[in-house]
């Protein structure tokens, strides 16, 4: 799958050096609430976000370095507060008065509405950058109601008008039409050039709201953001909601119940600096020795050892959500593979990780990701710190499935089981129903291309909920799809059916019953466990087919026949037959040529080792790897 911003991923390695303040610090701690501006920028993809921030640092007195890319050995070396928190506490002194602006990051990529969510839960307004020349596109729209949905005040502002085809006045008049904007309220900047960027500070303090906080309430603060330090163990970003918070008290998390000693408070501006006490409305870093990045749980509530409070209505807890296995590419590599995978999820505890094993690939794990980029800028970090390309499998749902009879009941563990790997769902016939994953997709696309992204949709199972027009040219839809019908390659075939115009963002959206089976593989007659595969029902017949004759394409002939079959339960839905040889490979050579034949046996004695056998039949692992991988 092409990434909504593959560049997103080069970003997060982009560590841009900022000089810090001198002697601020003291003057942020004691600003009044209502002198403090919590706010994020939510935009779609290139629309000019991080070049918006570079430029409000810089109002604020900070001083940018030249841009620079890290390699991801450099990357591992900083500190990894530095790559993922990109919260920052701007200083800024407007009409006499000074100002504490923390400006809060919203992930570069947005997978999955939580991952947006948590960004904007410690905010009380947001940014809408839109580009003056693309105009809204789906991304937009989705962290607009978001953002609204939350309360969020906003501050739309168009960027790039410097661009020969902005069309500002289209746009502001799209923004009026979509979300009742009025043109008047908008700002128009180049954040490259920084035209107009003067005026952006001044409009966040007089049109966004301070937190609305109670000062003499008992400490309560949320957790939003946790990232893993090598000497401080997880830190954690913490948006103090009401009461303060010292270095040495004992706090406690509502989550998992710990209680820890504050060791460590402070801002990030963008450097760390330390200070002794976080109090309402503020934004910082909490550091207490917590020892594994899952103690720091995001959505979390902190309060005061032995001082309850009610937990903040926080946000759903991560969830992963598409599944991928991943396996070294042979067994040696096993080891280095997983102190790879053991080091990246020390900074994304939003990982799961689980061992698994498969005959034809050998030990490895099965991967859980929020989403589909959150997956692939983890797999791509893997691949870039890891020296081999490891053996990466197609990503996968989640099913819920609802299971009767006492036995499988007992063998499964429960009546409703998950499952995200066919080769441990229960029998057919102890299946009662199949729930999967959906999600809820907002496609922007030119009317020019209606029609073919309206097949795409339909032919993957797509829903649609809404249709508006944005504009003369382009029309915005809501769509309910399965997840598993997107996650293999949607946003591509979108992409190349739009010349690249339509844009997409989705959202989770429950499961929902479906009429899933389980697609077996059988070669003479024996199931292949590592080939099976959840599909719905109505893609069941396409599907055998095709993984049937690609089957025969790749399995090479040998001396047996081979019967490759796909089938549902008892039923056959596809067939293919590999001949085998006529004649015997070593019967041209002639009679006297020993140390031919034998050459030719040590060799086929070598291919025999990676082979996998099945009936008789050897299958090399190529087949498997060709067949299981993205
Ligand atoms: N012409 C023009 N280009 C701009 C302007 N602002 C940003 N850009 C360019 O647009 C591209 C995307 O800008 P970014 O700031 O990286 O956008 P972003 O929204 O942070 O992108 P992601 O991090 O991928 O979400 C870059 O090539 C910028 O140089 C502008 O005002 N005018």
């Amino acid at each position: 799958m092409m990434l909504n911003g593959k560049h997103n991923l080069i970003f997060r390695f982009l560590v841009r050096r900022f000089s810090s303040y001198e002697g601020v610090p003291e003057k942020l701690r004691d600003i009044p609430i209502e002198r403090i501006r919590n706010f994020c920028i939510i935009a779609h993809v290139d629309h000019g976000k991080s070049t918006l921030a570079d430029r409000l640092l810089e109002k604020a007195g900070l001083k940018i370095d030249r841009p620079q890319i890290l390699d991801s050995l450099q990357v591992e070396k900083e500190r990894g507060i530095t790559v993922k928190a990109q919260t920052v506490s701007l200083f800024y002194i407007h009409e006499n008065k000074e100002y504490l602006l923390n400006l809060i990051d919203t992930p570069g990529h947005v997978d999955f509405s939580n991952e947006v969510h948590r960004s904007l839960a410690p905010c009380d307004g947001a940014i809408l950058l839109v580009d003056a020349n693309h105009g809204i596109q789906a991304q937009t729209v989705s962290n607009y109601f978001m953002a609204v949905s939350r309360n969020l005040k906003i501050l739309p502002i168009l960027n790039k008008i410097d661009l020969k085809n902005a069309n500002p006045e289209r746009v502001c008049q799209d923004l009026m039409s979509m979300f009742d904007i009025d043109p008047e309220g908008v700002l128009k900047i180049s954040a490259k050039l920084g035209v107009g960027i003067e005026n952006v500070i001044p409009n966040i303090i007089e049109r966004l709201p301070s937190p609305k906080t109670d000062p003499e309430a008992p400490f309560r603060a949320l957790l939003f953001d946790s990232a893993y330090d090598r000497y401080r163990g997880a830190l954690s970003l913490i948006n103090v909601r009401e009461g303060e918070v010292s270095v040495g008290q004992e706090i406690t998390s509502v989550a998992t119940g710990k209680s820890y000693e504050v060791k460590s408070l402070s801002l990030l501006t963008p450097a760390e600096v330390p200070i002794d006490r976080l109090s309402s409305g503020q934004v910082g870093l909490l550091g207490c020795n917590m020892r594994s990045g899952k103690e720091a749980v995001i959505g979390d509530t902190i309060h005061l050892k032995g001082v309850s409070v009610a937990q903040l209505p926080g946000f759903r807890p991560q969830q992963a959500m598409v599944f991928a296995g991943v396996y070294p590419p042979d067994q040696s590599k096993y080891i280095s593979l997983r102190a790879a995978i053991e080091k990246l999820t020390l900074n994304d505890s939003a990982v799961t990780v689980t061992p698994d094993s498969n005959s034809a690939l050998g030990q490895g794990w099965r991967l859980g990701f929020l989403g589909l980029l959150h997956m692939e800028v983890f797999c791509q970090r893997l691949e870039q710190e890891y020296d081999t390309e490891p053996i990466i499998t197609a990503p996968s749902v989640t099913y819920k499935v609802k299971i009767h009879g006492a036995k499988a009941i007992k063998a499964h563990g429960g009546e409703e089981i998950t499952v995200s790997n066919p080769a441990l769902l229960p029998d057919t016939q102890n299946i009662t129903e199949f729930h999967e994953p959906q999600i809820l997709a907002t496609i922007i696309t030119p009317t020019d291309f209606l029609g073919p992204v309206i097949g795409l949709c339909v032919e993957r199972r797509g829903v649609q909920k809404t249709s508006t027009h944005i504009d003369s040219d382009r029309v915005m839809m809501t769509y309910i799809f399965p997840l598993a019908e997107i996650v293999l390659d949607f946003y591509d075939r979108l992409k190349s059916l739009t010349s690249g115009y339509a844009s997409f963002d989705y959202e989770d959206h429950g499961y929902q019953v479906t009429n899933a089976v389980k697609l077996k593989i059988l070669l003479n007659g024996q199931e292949v466990e590592e080939l099976s595969s959840i599909v719905h029902a109505s893609k069941a017949q396409v599907f055998a087919r095709q993984l049937v004759a690609k089957l025969k394409d790749i399995i090479p002939r040998q001396m047996v026949q081979i019967a490759i079959q796909a089938a549902v339960g008892g039923k056959i839905l596809a067939r293919e037959t590999i001949k085998p040889y006529r004649k015997d490979v070593t019967a041209k050579l002639y009679g006297g040529d020993v140390t031919r034949r034998m050459k030719l046996l040590r060799q086929q004695a070598e291919g025999k080792k990676k082979m996998r056998s099945i009936a008789n039949i050897s299958i090399p692992r190529d087949t498997f790897i060709s067949i299981l991988k993205r």
